[in-house]
């Protein structure tokens, strides 16, 4: 389990992270979501103790991470697929971490097998392309096979099939009581991925709950119409207290009326209704109406 209390992080003028608290619990995905530059990385690298919080602190299964000895075997961590030594084989990289984490050297064969690259082991990790780097990153995170994972933006780099195993990987990683936390700043990417969504903007928690409770809560349900006399049925959804408005092809829009409501009040008015459509926004457009007013980040700015 991992527990955010109060958690802030200035870098000078920024407010990176802004008096963050949650719990991440085990059994499931947690998809930690923002929009770019909301404050994932920061608040990875202040559990793993790679950056000192300004104030709050951090607990992973009851402890400071940094106070851990062989830190692999208690938590894995993908932060940055190109963050390591070119010149190395694979294999080699695994094996300097497995020893310096007191882990077997067969547990390194494991994990390359685990994650597709015993074919490629020996080559330097130089001529990776990004999708195997992240491969080489996740075998590195299950090395210590750790209780807790941190991944941040996983899916960069890899093709269909690979995302595919990542978020089989998860879910099974998941299931077998671990704590998962994947950062990402797309939620297409997360919704068939998490269970649980953390959503953070400038640094502030925006949403913590089941992807079902996010989905309830702010997907829209709309009813497209068309008519022959808008302007009627335009006055009929208003007098029940409803919105409507107009889509680019020249039907309404209405919000706020179940499509039976909908062809009843037009029955009842003598309107005529040639074409009734439910639509649900997605839930990217969820995401993205929920933190639209927490991006700010524009080239030249500063916040
Ligand atoms: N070492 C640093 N020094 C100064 N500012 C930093 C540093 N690290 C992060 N920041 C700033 O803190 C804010 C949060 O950045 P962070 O990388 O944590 O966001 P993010 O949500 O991971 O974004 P992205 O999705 O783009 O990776 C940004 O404004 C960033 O510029």
């Amino acid at each position: 389990m991992i527990e955010i209390r109060d958690l802030t992080k200035r870098y000078g003028r920024t407010t990176a992270v802004d008096r963050l608290t949650l719990t991440v619990r085990p059994g499931h995905v947690t998809g930690f979501l923002g929009p770019n530059g909301a404050g994932k990385s920061t608040t990875l690298r202040l559990l793993l103790g790679l950056h000192r919080p300004t104030s709050g602190s951090t607990l992973i299964d009851g402890q400071r991470f940094a106070a851990r000895r062989r830190g692999l075997r208690h938590v894995g961590a993908l932060l940055d697929a190109g963050d390591v030594h070119g010149g190395r084989s694979a294999r080699s990289h695994l094996r300097a971490l497995a020893a310096s984490n007191a882990i077997g050297r067969s547990r390194v064969d494991e994990v390359l097998g685990e994650v597709g690259l015993t074919g490629v082991a020996g080559r330097r990790i130089g001529g990776f392309s990004l999708g195997m780097k992240q491969r080489l990153g996740i075998a590195a995170a299950l090395l210590g096979d750790p209780p807790t994972l941190l991944f941040d933006e996983p899916f960069n780099g890899l093709d269909p099939a690979g995302v595919r195993w990542v978020r089989e990987l998860f879910r099974r990683l998941a299931a077998e009581g671990r704590t998962v936390l994947v950062s990402s700043h797309l939620m297409s990417e997360m919704e068939q991925t998490a269970q649980h969504l953390v959503v953070i903007g400038r640094g502030e928690l925006i949403a913590d709950e089941s992807l079902a409770e996010f989905a309830a809560r702010s997907v829209q349900t709309q009813v497209v119409v068309r008519t022959p006399d808008p302007a009627a049925l335009t006055v009929a959804v208003r007098e029940v207290g409803a919105d409507v408005g107009t889509t680019p092809e020249g039907a309404l829009m209405v919000t706020g009326l179940s499509p039976t409501a909908l062809g009843d009040l037009a029955f009842t008015r003598g309107i005529p209704v040639h074409e009734l459509i439910t639509r649900s926004t997605s839930l990217e457009e969820a995401f993205m109406n929920l933190t639209a007013d927490r991006v700010d980040y524009r080239a030249g700015e500063h916040r």
